[in-house]
């Protein structure tokens, strides 16, 4: 079990507000279908995943390392047992472990393609199947996937880009005071951990009250018609490739939605959404581009919904 008092708090990282929006979302909804964090190293990923599993009782994170076996990933079926008994006997795997919790893959794009298609998977069905020469066994596996990545490194197949629920891109700080701050707290949170822990109590409490409320209210919220078109439309226009796309816009909006403490899903909590959901998946992706592109998505976006979105 994680031990408490090493964990730095999640209200005291500094900046990389998208990177945290985008996992609060799916601690609102954990079954959004995930976060992939793309960007340099060193900028509080794997500290964020921690302080997520921190800020929830009873949540706790599972890493697959990058050297994991398909077995290790999925299970293992006793086949020679099974012929010789007659009975199954199953191995779990990690993500049998990962039930309930988050399953935190570092490097995902370093990962065996049929190990990331297993575990992509089991995201979207909340189940695991492992089959070997006819016996077949499942049991649920409903966690919050989180990937991280460094582009440089090698990116994923655009068909697994796709199957994230949301992308986010973190950076380092540019500026000074905000890198002062980075190194501070970090200094301050090592030389005592539970006084630096014990400042940010407020806040932690705070954020969690949150969370338990957005998840309530989230039960509250239907989508409407005007919702439902407005994120038809923007798949159409946006050429997003399938309809994987929308639905997780509709599902990131609503989540939003609740995040703000509303049951009513308002426009600007569908461009917020898009820049999570979208970029990722736009045939012509916005971060490929020179500086302005995900900026452009963000005007091209407004310009959308304030034209009531119709495509003739
Ligand atoms: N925005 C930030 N706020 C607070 N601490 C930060 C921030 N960015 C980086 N740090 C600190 O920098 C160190 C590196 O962060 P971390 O290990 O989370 O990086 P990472 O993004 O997971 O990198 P890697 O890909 O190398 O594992 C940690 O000590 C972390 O506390």
């Amino acid at each position: 079990m994680k031990p408490m008092h090493n964990v730095f708090p999640f209200t005291a990282i500094v900046g990389q507000e998208t990177m945290k929006l985008g996992l609060l979302l799916n601690l609102i909804n954990p079954r959004l279908g995930g976060v992939l964090i793309r960007g340099e190293k060193g900028t509080a990923k794997s500290t964020a995943v921690r302080a997520l599993a921190d800020l929830m009782p009873g949540l706790n994170v599972v890493n697959l390392p990058v050297s994991a076996t398909e077995d290790r990933v999925v299970g293992t079926l006793d086949i020679e047992h099974a012929i010789r008994q007659g009975e199954k006997r199953f191995e779990p795997g990690l993500l049998a472990a990962a039930h309930g919790h988050i399953l935190y893959v570092d490097e995902i794009n370093l990962l065996d393609d049929a190990i990331v298609d297993a575990l992509l998977d089991a995201a979207a069905m909340g189940v695991n199947t492992v089959e070997r020469e006819g016996v077949s066994h499942s049991h649920p596996a409903q966690f919050i996937l989180i990937g991280t990545m460094n582009p440089e490194e090698g990116e994923l197949r655009p068909q697994l880009l796709d199957r994230f629920a949301l992308s986010v891109e973190v950076s380092g700080e540019k500026d000074v005071p905000s890198r002062m701050e980075v190194i501070r707290r970090r200094l301050a949170f090592e030389s005592d951990p539970e006084p630096f822990r014990q400042r940010y109590g407020q806040d932690q409490m705070l954020l969690q009250e949150r969370i338990v409320q957005a998840k309530e209210l989230l039960r509250q919220i239907e989508p409407t018609e005007e919702m439902l078109e407005w994120t038809a439309n923007i798949g159409i226009r946006l050429e997003v490739d399938g309809h994987r796309a929308d639905i997780t816009l509709m599902k990131t909006a609503m989540a939003l939605a609740a995040y703000q403490g509303r049951t009513r899903v308002l426009p600007e909590d569908m461009t917020e959404a898009a820049m999570l959901v979208l970029p990722h998946r736009m045939r012509k992706r916005p971060f490929e581009d020179q500086i302005g592109g995900v900026e452009e998505l963000r005007q091209q976006l407004g310009n959308l919904l304030t034209e009531g979105a119709h495509v003739t």
